[in-house]
C-alpha cells in the first residue's frame, strides 16, 4: 500500500499520476465495524471495476478545524496503526489530506473536481451520513451531479447496534466512561493502546485515548507473549500502574488491550 500525504501544493503533482480507482471516504478513525463496511464495500467494488482501490481520509480530524479548535478530537488510534489495518484490508493507495481552513472552504463542486475526479475516481464509496465542501453542504445525493457524471456512488447504509450507529464519537464517549468492555461489540476486538514500559512506568503512545481513571482487567501483548494483568488508571488520567509483577523482560514497546472495567476511579487507591 503507498501511503500519500496530500495537500493544495502537491495535488497537482499526484493528479498526473493517477489511473482509474474506486475510493473508500471519511476519517475512519478507529476502524470500526461501519468503517469496515465503507471500506470493505469499496473493496469488492475495486474488484468488479478491476482496478486499484484507495482510501482518502482527512488529518487533523475536520471538526477539529471547523470548530477554529474549539472541539478536541480524543483520536483512538495513530495513524501508523490506520495505515497496518488499511493494508491488510487490502488498499492500494492511502492518501491523508491537510484539511485546513482553506480546504474546508473548498465548494462540493471544487473538492469532487480536484480531489476525486482530479485522482482518478471512478466508483465512490462512504457511509449514509458522508458530507462535504464548505459548511459540509455536499453529500452522497449530489456527488455524482458534483462529478460530472463522472463518478457513480455506492451509499453505505447506517451499521448499528441497538439502535445506535456505530461511530468513532460513541467508541470516544465510552472510553472516557471507562466502559471498555462494550467496545468489543463496536470494534471487533479489544480497543488497545500501545505504550512504552521502563521497567517502572509505562508512557502511553500519542493518538490514543486512554479509559478513565478506574480499574481494569487487561492483557499485556509482547513479542515474548500475552500476560492478563489488572492495571489502575490514576486520577489524573494518565498513571497507569499494574497491580501484578511484570517480567523485567517485558520492558520496550507493550500493547494494551483494555478488557473490562473492574472498578472506577473514586474506589480506587494507587499505593
Ligand atoms: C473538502 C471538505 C470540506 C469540508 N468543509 C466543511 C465545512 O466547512 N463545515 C463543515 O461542517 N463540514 C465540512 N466538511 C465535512 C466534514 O468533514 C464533516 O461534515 C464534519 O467533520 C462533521 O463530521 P460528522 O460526520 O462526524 O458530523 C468538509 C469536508 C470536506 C471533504
Ligand atoms: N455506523 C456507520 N454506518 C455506515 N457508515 C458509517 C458509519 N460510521 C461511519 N461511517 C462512514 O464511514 C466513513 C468514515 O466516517 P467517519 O470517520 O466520519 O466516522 P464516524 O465514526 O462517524 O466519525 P465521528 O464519530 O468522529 O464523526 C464515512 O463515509 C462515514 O459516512
Amino acid at each position: 500500500m503507498k501511503t500519500i500525504h496530500l495537500n493544495h501544493s502537491n495535488l497537482e503533482e499526484w493528479q498526473k499520476k493517477a489511473s482509474p480507482t474506486v475510493m473508500a471516504l471519511g476519517c475512519f478513525d478507529g476502524l470500526h465495524y461501519g468503517h469496515c463496511a465503507v471500506i470493505n464495500t469499496a473493496y469488492q467494488k475495486a474488484n468488479e471495476k478491476q482496478v486499484p482501490l484507495s482510501v482518502m481520509s482527512f488529518f487533523p480530524h475536520p471538526k477539529t478545524v471547523i470548530s477554529k479548535g474549539k472541539v478536541h478530537v480524543h483520536y483512538l488510534m495513530p495513524l501508523a496503526e490506520k495505515e497496518a489495518k488499511l493494508r491488510e484490508m487490502g488498499v492500494d493507495t492511502f492518501y491523508i489530506v491537510e484539511f485546513n481552513r482553506e480546504f474546508a472552504g473548498l465548494s462540493p463542486e471544487q473538492f469532487v473536481g480536484e480531489y476525486l475526479n482530479g485522482l482518478g475516481v471512478v466508483h465512490a464509496v462512504a457511509g449514509f451520513d458522508f458530507t462535504y465542501g464548505s459548511r459540509g453542504s455536499g453529500n452522497l445525493e449530489r456527488l455524482k451531479q458534483d462529478s460530472c457524471g463522472r463518478i457513480d456512488v455506492t451509499k453505505v447504509e447506517k451499521v448499528e447496534l441497538r439502535g445506535e450507529k456505530i461511530s468513532s464519537t460513541c467508541i470516544r464517549e465510552r472510553l472516557i466512561k471507562g466502559k471498555v468492555s462494550e467496545l468489543l461489540e463496536f470494534l471487533g476486538q479489544y480497543y488497545k493502546t500501545e505504550c512504552e514500559w521502563n521497567g517502572e512506568t509505562f508512557r502511553l503512545y500519542p493518538y490514543y485515548t486512554l479509559p478513565a481513571p478506574g480499574r481494569y482487567e487487561v492483557t499485556l501483548n509482547h513479542r515474548s507473549g500475552s500476560f492478563n494483568r489488572e492495571i489502575i488508571i490514576a486520577n489524573d488520567g494518565k498513571t497507569l500502574q499494574c497491580t501484578g509483577d511484570i517480567p523485567l523482560f517485558l520492558k520496550g514497546k507493550l500493547t494494551i488491550d483494555w478488557k473490562k472495567e473492574i472498578s472506577e476511579s473514586r474506589k480506587v487507591r494507587i499505593s
